[in-house]
């Protein structure tokens, strides 16, 4: 639902979703209402910064201690610690209504899915621009309102499409200084990566300069990482000493064209499991488990044992079916208790590991295994063809096409052991990595190729012409 009245409202019949004490307060500092305003209100802002140490992933907690039911929202959780952050809502006394993130991540895997199964009532919101599902979108101008206080809503693209930076509004009875909540778009001494589909260090540099150095100087610039040990800066300190973006537009593009960041770890399990904002992970993955599993499974298929209590779950394979494996352990040992087998664990999809078992990461010993038992293919056309297939039902599995991943690989030309493969339309990741993935993922399966190129070199360029 694309907000309407471009001013989400807290509903005062909402029922709270957790009661608890009285909160304690923290005041930012001065609001408006003491510094000279009529109204002698006070709006009293709560406001909480916790840390995600694997994806130093930082997660704000807002509420409005003023209004009787205490309001609140929680920007950028985390899954991991979804129970922490639900503790802490409830030991303040907040009814939380909204779980928000600044763009799709690429690096965790967003909290707002098992925030709503686990507290009913709330929504998740995200930008427009993203493409990803929620509950709520915003667009640039809106405002999140949380009791007497709300978030204006900026748009900051850059290191993906729809990155968006909330700020406290300017308002009556606002807190002040303003806080600018930066995602991935201005970190402290530092930026977001631009280098992912959808991502650009022209637009970066622009969006920065437009609409957070924009800000007054002494605005509060909390972002969504800090890999330095830093917590919070101010607009004035970045313009003053952030190393990228106080150099020239040319300059910036080119420290950010030579980062030379390796990929995160979890790019593949978290950005598709971020372009849906409602349900978590395990609950999407599960049931896509579950039909594979009656519906396609081979009569004779062994079911390969995955899950280990010692993996956790955002490990690249085991990662993103751990909780599956649970789920699923469960069910099919209520189905199958008469089975004189005992339960060996987890059938998870065969094309879930192909897809995977390309290496960008090193293969882990599980990888092998997997490719190992896929038997090799004769280098022919149909075959190519075959395998393609193969590999855009995973990719549609993992991108979910329903959130506008149109990508298409197609044979384009079989000169003896050279494929040529043409790519068209929208991938998450860049079209260089597509192809390489590609590449590995033929010559895994068909061993007689010995390369795989692009048709045409323009098909690797990543601007939004060529989606
Ligand atoms: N090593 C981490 C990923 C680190 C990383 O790439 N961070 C991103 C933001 S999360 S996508 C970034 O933009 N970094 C900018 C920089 O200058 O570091 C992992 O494997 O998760």
């Amino acid at each position: 639902m694309l907000l309407k009245s471009r001013f989400l409202h807290f509903p005062t019949a909402f029922s709270p979703n957790f009661r608890s004490v009285s909160a304690p307060v923290i005041r930012i500092t001065k609001f408006r209402s003491q510094m000279g305003s009529s109204s002698g209100s006070s709006s009293k802002l709560i406001f909480r910064q916790l840390f995600e140490k694997e994806s130093s992933t930082y997660t704000y907690l807002l509420a409005d201690a003023s209004h009787p039911d205490k309001p609140a929202l929680l920007v950028d959780p985390v899954d991991k610690t979804v129970d922490r952050d639900l503790s802490l809502v409830k030991e303040l006394g907040l009814k939380l209504l909204y779980a928000i993130n600044t763009h799709v991540h690429a690096d965790h895997v967003t909290g707002t899915g098992l925030i709503k199964s686990k507290a009913p009532g709330v929504k998740s919101i995200i930008s427009k621009a993203s493409n990803a599902k929620a509950d709520l979108f915003v667009e640039p101008g809106d405002k999140i309102r949380f009791g007497d206080l709300f978030l204006e809503v900026r748009s900051t693209p850059g290191h993906t499409l729809g990155c968006v930076t909330y700020v406290t509004g300017d308002g009556h009875n606002q807190p002040q200084p303003r806080i600018a909540f930066t995602g991935d778009a201005l970190m402290i001494r530092g930026c977001g990566r631009t280098d992912f589909q959808g991502g650009s260090s022209e637009q970066l540099y622009k969006s920065v300069h437009s609409q957070i150095f924009s800000l007054p100087k002494e605005t509060l610039v909390y972002p969504a990482h800090d890999y330095k040990g830093f917590s919070v800066s101010t607009v004035g300190e970045e313009m003053l000493y952030n190393p990228r973006l106080t150099k020239d537009e040319e300059t910036f593009k080119n420290i950010m064209a030579n980062l030379n960041l390796s990929y995160p770890k979890m790019i593949d399990v978290a950005v598709p499991a971020n372009m849906d904002t409602t349900h978590s992970l395990e609950k999407r993955i599960t049931k896509t488990v579950l039909h594979w599993y009656f519906t396609e499974r081979k009569e004779n298929m062994p079911l390969t044992l995955l899950h280990s209590p010692k993996h956790h779950h955002h490990q690249p394979i085991p990662a993103l079916y751990t909780p599956t494996c649970n789920s699923l352990s469960n069910f099919l040992a209520v189905k199958q208790k008469n089975a004189a087998t005992k339960l060996r664990m987890t059938p998870v999809p065969p094309t879930y590991h192909r897809w995977r078992s390309f290496p960008a990461a090193p293969a882990t010993q599980h990888h092998r295994a997997i490719s190992a038992s896929i038997s090799p293919l004769d280098l022919t056309e149909d075959n190519i063809k075959q395998v393609l297939d193969d590999a855009r039902v995973e990719a549609t599995q993992l991108f979910d096409s329903s959130v506008g991943i149109t990508g298409k690989a197609e044979l384009a030309d079989l000169d003896g052991p050279y494929v040529k493969i043409r790519l068209g339309g929208k991938f998450w990741h860049k079209r260089s990595t597509v192809l390489a993935r590609l590449g590995n993922y033929l010559k895994q399966r068909i061993p007689e190729i010995l390369e795989v190129d692009i048709e045409d070199e323009k098909q690797l360029d990543d601007s939004p012409e060529n989606f």
